[in-house]
């Protein structure tokens, strides 16, 4: 435990390459003394082989020799600083074998050097030397301190391994792909390296002898470049296609899955763009940013290649440009991150606001919001315009930036590479294609940066796609009950229940009813007397926390759910109906039902004179949500889509409220046919009357029992209930 930390505490306080450290000479004064010691050393070195007369170092063995002893010299004077860190011990290695090593790395790739190549006293490459050196520590220190950080951060690794398993289906075509990448990747790395070969050809530098030949390998690399590039592109998207077609269906079906709950704490707005927005950048991000590192990574290693044969001197530039671009990408990367993030906060904001208002238009007009409504959405607008403005700033900025770094860069190669040329250690053809490598080589670089980034970023959004798609409904696992009969008698034994939302407020406390069959029980009191939540645990949107509910002696949740969907039915006041003919409402999840039930059921419930009055009868479009019927109307088309599913429990909460007196006897006459059990939930008394049994509750319990007739007489709760409507409807006191 103490020796963790003690770990801890000295990771913690790790002082970094510019900071001070105790009595010691500030790591940044070491690294500039090291560095002037390095020159000091080699200009010796130098004027020692000039003094006896040595035409050059000795090769790679007098390189390596000198790189050695420099390295030991270094190390000593480092130990006499006092500043014995680890940062400055890489620093020194660097500098002391970057030559021997590059050297090494170039012989093969361009030959043995000629008298000019041979390693020895150049200013140029003392300079690059150093200045490698330090880009290289620095890249080096700051990424090993950004791997620290990322331990603390979710397990992006894991989650993105986890989507890349999810491509299992279509692991032919990514290895199609795969395939096409590399070739085209091999043909576009020749190109530029054919096309100076070409010059030289033709400003008669090299042999004409071969000219048809490299012409002809031109012609073919250029060729197979589109054909390969084109042939990925085609394949990777299609495999693109699958996977979102694929994750889209799982995540759909695992939110129809969840609990009622899950839809009260989630914006359905949000739910949406998780599923199709979200999808989309999970798929795109992952595959697209594969298939760019992948091809970005393999172009670099062999224009790489090709470049250091070309000129080890031009590509040591190229280097050191490179990594100052990336940094700047990296700094500019991580300010427009957040700038991204707002932005996606709003887009969601306004696209959740728009729909809020378009979908509750009803609402909003009769509250005459409209202009309140107009006003919320103009400020979402404008904090949105806000960030776009700052990041075109920072685009702005950024761009200029790097565009000063290049030409920087570049006109320090050209003079490089003019002083190489006047030496005839290059020819035009080979500066052209060195160029030409140039811009793709940094490009490569900036493209692997941004992969890495974007697909870090995007790490977020899939952990929250991935957790819906991992998430269990939180209710009992359903049962394999299915009787053929059922009685229909329904048990509430000491139910007690509080919504997950509210977990500290009980809706129900020890609730015993019994509904029996053939019979018709209402459920009246004032509101939020816990009437609704009585019917949300009888259809099994919640489970109970206390006590159990009973069908025929069987607790709910031991039967099937379909079965229990099919056998206890539930028409609410404001049914949900959708687009569409009143047919395919009325039959809806029912592929089977036979046309003339709906008919015969809308006969028995009063509603078939006004359907036969419509232009399509049964076939007409009652609209988005039925909004082409009137509000009985619509209750009536729910009223048939329950009965024709032949349920044996009914419960009708408020569902008759907007029908005519004939049909609202018709629908109780019809609902208790075959020994039905009905439950009604009302506010009307009039039609509580009706009830075989009335339960009265009020704040969570049942507060009186019996008939019409006994609670009147009682002249309990129910009584003022009935006197109280009864005086509102006089327009009294
Ligand atoms: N989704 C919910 N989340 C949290 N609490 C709720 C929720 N629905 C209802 N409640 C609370 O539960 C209690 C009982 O509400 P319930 O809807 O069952 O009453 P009700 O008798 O049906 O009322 P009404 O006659 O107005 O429909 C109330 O205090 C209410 O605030």
């Amino acid at each position: 435990m103490t020796h963790i930390l003690k770990y801890s505490t000295t990771n913690r306080t790790r002082p970094s390459l510019f900071q001070p450290e105790g009595d010691m000479l500030g790591p940044v004064w070491c690294g500039v003394a090291i560095l002037l010691l390095d020159w000091t050393l080699s200009a010796a070195f130098w004027a020692v082989l000039l003094h006896l007369g040595c035409p050059g170092c000795g090769g790679l063995a007098g390189l390596w020799a000198f790189g050695a002893l420099k390295w030991v010299l270094l190390e000593v004077s480092v130990s006499a600083l006092g500043a014995g860190r680890a940062e400055l011990h890489r620093f020194v290695a660097l500098l002391c074998l970057l030559r021997p090593v590059l050297e090494v790395g170039r012989t093969p790739l361009a030959g043995p050097p000629g008298p000019h190549g041979e390693p020895g006293a150049d200013l140029s490459m003392l300079l690059l030397g150093g200045g490698s050196s330090v880009f290289a520590c620095l890249v080096w220190e700051k990424l090993s301190s950004g791997g620290e950080k990322k331990q603390n951060q979710p397990d992006t690794k894991r989650i993105l391994m986890r989507v890349l398993t999810y491509f299992k289906p279509d692991t032919l075509h990514l290895l199609t792909a795969f395939t096409f990448l590399i070739i085209g990747v091999i043909c576009d790395t020749y190109i530029p390296l054919y096309q100076g070969k070409v010059i030289d050809q033709l400003s008669g530098q090299t042999l004409h002898a071969s000219f048809g030949s490299t012409l002809g390998l031109l012609v073919l690399f250029s060729v197979g470049s589109a054909v390969f590039s084109g042939m990925r592109g085609g394949v990777f998207m299609c495999a693109l296609s699958r996977l979102n077609r694929r994750l889209k269906l799982l995540l759909f079906q695992r939110l129809l899955q969840q609990e009622v709950h899950f839809f009260e704490e989630n914006n359905p707005g949000r739910l949406s763009s998780r599923l199709h927005s979200d999808v989309d950048r999970m798929g795109l991000t992952v595959a697209l940013n594969a298939n760019a590192a992948v091809r970005s990574s393999v172009k670099t290693v062999l224009m790489l290649r090709v470049m250091l044969g070309l000129s080890w001197e031009l590509s040591l530039l190229t280097c050191v440009e490179m990594p100052l671009l990336a940094f700047l990408q990296s700094k500019y990367i991580s300010l427009s991150k957040e700038l991204k993030e707002q932005t996606q906060e709003c887009h969601a904001q306004l696209k959740d606001q728009a729909s809020q208002t378009i979908g509750g238009i009803q609402t909003v007009r009769s509250f005459r919001a409209e202009e309140g409504e107009l006003r919320r959405y103009r400020l979402a607008l404008d904090q949105l315009c806000a960030i776009k403005r700052r990041s075109g700033i920072y685009s702005a900025l950024f761009l200029i930036i790097r565009r000063i770094v290049t030409v920087g860069i570049k006109i320090l190669m050209l003079m490089q590479a003019r002083s190489l040329i006047s030496s005839g250690r290059l020819t035009t053809g080979s500066l052209l294609s060195f160029l030409l490598y140039q811009k793709p080589m940094s490009n490569n670089l900036r493209e692997i940066l941004y992969c890495y980034r974007e697909t870090v970023s995007t790490v977020g959004v899939i952990s929250k796609v991935l957790g819906y798609l991992d998430r269990r409904p939180r209710t009992q696992p359903e049962g394999d009950l299915a009787p053929e009969h059922l009685e229909g008698r329904v048990l509430f034994q000491n139910v007690s229940f509080s919504y997950p939302s509210a977990p500290n407020k009980p809706a129900l406390k020890d609730v015993s009813v019994e509904l029996q069959p053939g019979r018709i029980t209402a459920l009246v009191g004032p509101s939020g007397g816990g009437k609704s939540s009585c019917v949300g645990l009888l259809k099994r949107l919640y489970e109970p926390g206390n006590g159990r509910i009973l069908l025929d002696g069987e607790p709910l949740h031991h039967y099937r759910h379909k079965y229990l969907q099919q056998k206890i039915a539930l028409v609410s006041q404001n049914p949900t109906l959708f687009s569409g003919s009143l047919r395919s409402n009325v039959e809806y999840g029912l592929p089977d039902c036979p046309p003339e039930r709906a008919v015969d059921v809308a006969k028995r419930v009063n509603a078939h004179a006004f359907i036969s009055e419509m232009e399509h009868q049964y076939e007409t479009d009652i609209g988005e949500g039925g909004g082409r019927l009137s509000a009985g109307q619509r209750q009536s088309v729910a009223i048939i889509r329950a009965l024709v599913r032949d349920p044996q429990v009914i419960v009708l909460d408020e569902a008759t409220s907007r029908l005519d007196v004939d049909s609202q006897h018709a629908v109780l006459r019809e609902v208790l046919a075959r020994g039905r059990t009905v439950l009604l939930v009302t506010h009307q008394l009039s039609t509580a009357e009706r009830a075989h049994r009335i339960l009265v509750m009020e704040d969570g319990s049942v507060v009186e029992t019996g008939t019409h007739k006994e609670l009147i007489s009682k002249k309990g709760r129910y009584y003022r209930l009935s006197r109280d409507r009864s005086q509102a409807a006089e327009g009294g006191p």
